[in-house]
């Protein structure tokens, strides 16, 4: 890999390094917004600091355009966690402005203890550090996965942690526009802590205090389950747009799934225009005007944060110290079947909309049956839980190192000495379902929702493709393969992107772009291979 290809002239960017940028510019921003938390005020950010003040440890979270990872200060030997975003990725897909969002509204929020905090942010020749408040027990997310449903009390307390911190946001003048599991992450107390302003956007001061309902217009931005109909359809976003991502949160705490799911961003678009969920029996009772009144596609229909508060299910929430009470311990929930009624709504919130909503609470009520997931492929598995996963114990461990000469000599250490790698290439991967016979490959809406993961793509002389991510320990894993001699895998190329092509699966596709200017050696390989019934290729009839 040349190192080279990554440098970005500094003057593409702005100057994190300088202290002066923090001092009195976004600092001076955020107390006009932030009078009313003195408990949390913000110390110094942004005192000169660089990589070689942290000692790196283990990659604890990986995006679309960076990587998180645990770091410790070497004079104070606290621990943070440091976003590193890599510059000419960020420069050639035209992200510099997400990179200033990120960092502009984390500092106007910086202080509240539902957010996690930005301390310093630097750079040096390939990439931009974020120095993050550590948020050390991981993502809501797992523990959704682990516990499946989460109990009644710390449902309760920790929507009540998440709504006021985005009342919060709101009064900042900051919509987050990807509320999701994975951006909820709990600190050492497990009291959460929002991250990912990646995608926020930022209002002029004075709508600052405008009302929820109040629209915006807005890119194509957030994950698509929790994605508000207003932005499908008018393509603006609201306060209240994140007040329904909340309610698609809760709604994945207490049944495992969110709201509006399916196996491609279409499938779940048109369930949200239709307002198409079911509400599980198991259900508390409490809980259910919270999503009737939340899932209305019209954004004033929708409660404000203030009237959310006064909802029955938060009687016990004692509001002003919540982050100083200590959370209930989270669980597993056990139904106890006394929930749902036909008719559960309270009057106020009685509308076309909930009409729908109540009906299918009684189709709920009566069928018993819990909204889930289609259960997951293996190599949709492997993806998501790819911090479980290791190469299988046969295949060699490799170690990631940038300076190391040979990537493609460490990447043949995970196989066994008989298979080589052909080409590897940096690439973004993609799960959508798969593509029916003579189907588009996903363009417009459904494209900006698929969900983009940095991997290394490898094809081996035996016709294996492999994706291999970093771990722990700069260890090398295999996080998806397939067999391209499998007749079931039908490789399709973009006619109208070069770069793109699929791979369709029996029960899912995954969409593949190349980043490191290698597709034609990728597509040459992968046509010899599907032409092909030999077992392997010889290596030397694929040299350039
Ligand atoms: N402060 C933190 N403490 C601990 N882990 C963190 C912290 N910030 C981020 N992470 C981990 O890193 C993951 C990715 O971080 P983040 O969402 O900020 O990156 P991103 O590039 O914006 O991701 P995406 O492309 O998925 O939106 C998080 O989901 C989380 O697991």
């Amino acid at each position: 890999m040349d190192l080279d290809q990554n440098r970005v002239p500094m003057s593409a960017l702005p100057d994190y390094a300088d202290p002066d940028y923090f001092d009195h510019g976004a600092i001076n921003k955020q107390t006009s917004f932030h009078r009313s938390s003195p408990r949390h005020s913000t110390s110094h950010i942004g005192s000169a600091k660089s990589p070689n003040n942290y000692i790196f440890g283990d990659i604890i979270g990986d995006g679309s355009y960076s990587e998180v990872k645990r770091a410790t200060d070497k004079r104070s030997w606290k621990e943070f966690a440091i976003k590193v975003l890599d510059k000419r990725y960020i420069v050639k897909e035209n992200k510099i402005k997400y990179v200033n969002i990120e960092r502009d509204s984390m500092m106007r929020l910086n202080g509240f203890p539902g957010i996690a905090r930005l301390f310093h942010t630097f750079q040096d020749d390939l990439k931009l550090y974020y120095v993050l408040e550590y948020a050390p027990n991981g993502e809501l997310l797992q523990y959704i996965k682990k516990y499946r449903f989460l109990n009644e009390a710390s449902v309760q307390f920790y929507a009540a942690e998440i709504l006021s911190s985005i009342e919060f946001m709101h009064s900042c003048g900051i919509i987050h526009r990807d509320l999701k599991p994975e951006n909820i992450l709990f600190d050492h107390n497990m009291h959460v802590k929002i991250t990912d302003f990646g995608t926020a956007k930022i209002l002029p001061p004075k709508y600052a205090n405008s009302p929820e309902s109040t629209m915006f217009s807005s890119s194509f931005v957030g994950t698509a389950e929790y994605v508000a109909p207003e932005l499908l359809s008018k393509q603006v976003v609201s306060k209240s747009s994140d007040v329904w991502a909340f309610a698609c949160v809760v709604f994945q705490m207490i049944t495992g799934s969110p709201p509006f799911h399916g196996r491609d961003p279409g499938v779940i678009f048109r369930k949200i225009m239709n307002l198409e969920y079911d509400l599980p029996k198991h259900m508390p009772i409490e809980m259910v005007p919270l999503f009737t009144s939340i899932f209305r596609l019209q954004t004033f229909e929708r409660p404000s944060i203030q009237e959310l508060k006064q909802f029955s299910f938060f009687t016990d929430i004692s509001w002003k110290d919540l982050f100083f009470q200590s959370p209930p311990p989270l669980q597993s929930f056990r139904p106890n079947y006394r929930h749902i009624p036909v008719n559960p709504l309270p009057p106020t919130y009685r509308s076309n909309m909930t009409a729908a909503a109540a009906a299918s609470a009684a189709a709920a009520h009566a069928s018993a049956s819990i909204v889930r997931h289609q259960p997951k492929s293996v190599s949709d598995q492997k993806i998501k839980n790819r911090k479980s996963t290791s190469p299988p114990a046969h295949y060699g461990q490799a170690t990631l190192r940038n300076n190391q000469p040979s990537m493609d000599l460490l990447y043949s250490k995970l196989f066994p000495s008989n298979e080589s790698v052909l080409v590897s290439s940096s690439v973004l991967l993609s799960l959508t379902a798969p593509l029916p016979e003579g189907g588009k490959f996903p363009s417009g809406i459904t494209k900006m929702f698929l969900k983009k993961k940095s991997r290394v793509m490898l094809l081996t002389n035996m016709g294996r493709c492999v994706f291999v991510t970093k771990g722990k320990n700069d260890r090398v894993l295999i996080d998806a393969e397939v067999s391209l001699y499998d007749p079931s895998v039908e490789v399709r190329f973009d006619d109208n992107k070069s770069k793109r092509f699929l791979l369709n699966l029996q029960t899912e596709a995954w969409i593949i772009e190349d980043t490191s200017e290698h597709v034609s050696r990728l597509r040459e390989v992968i046509s010899k291979f599907k032409k092909s019934d030999r077992p392997s290729l010889d290596p030397s009839s694929h040299e350039d």
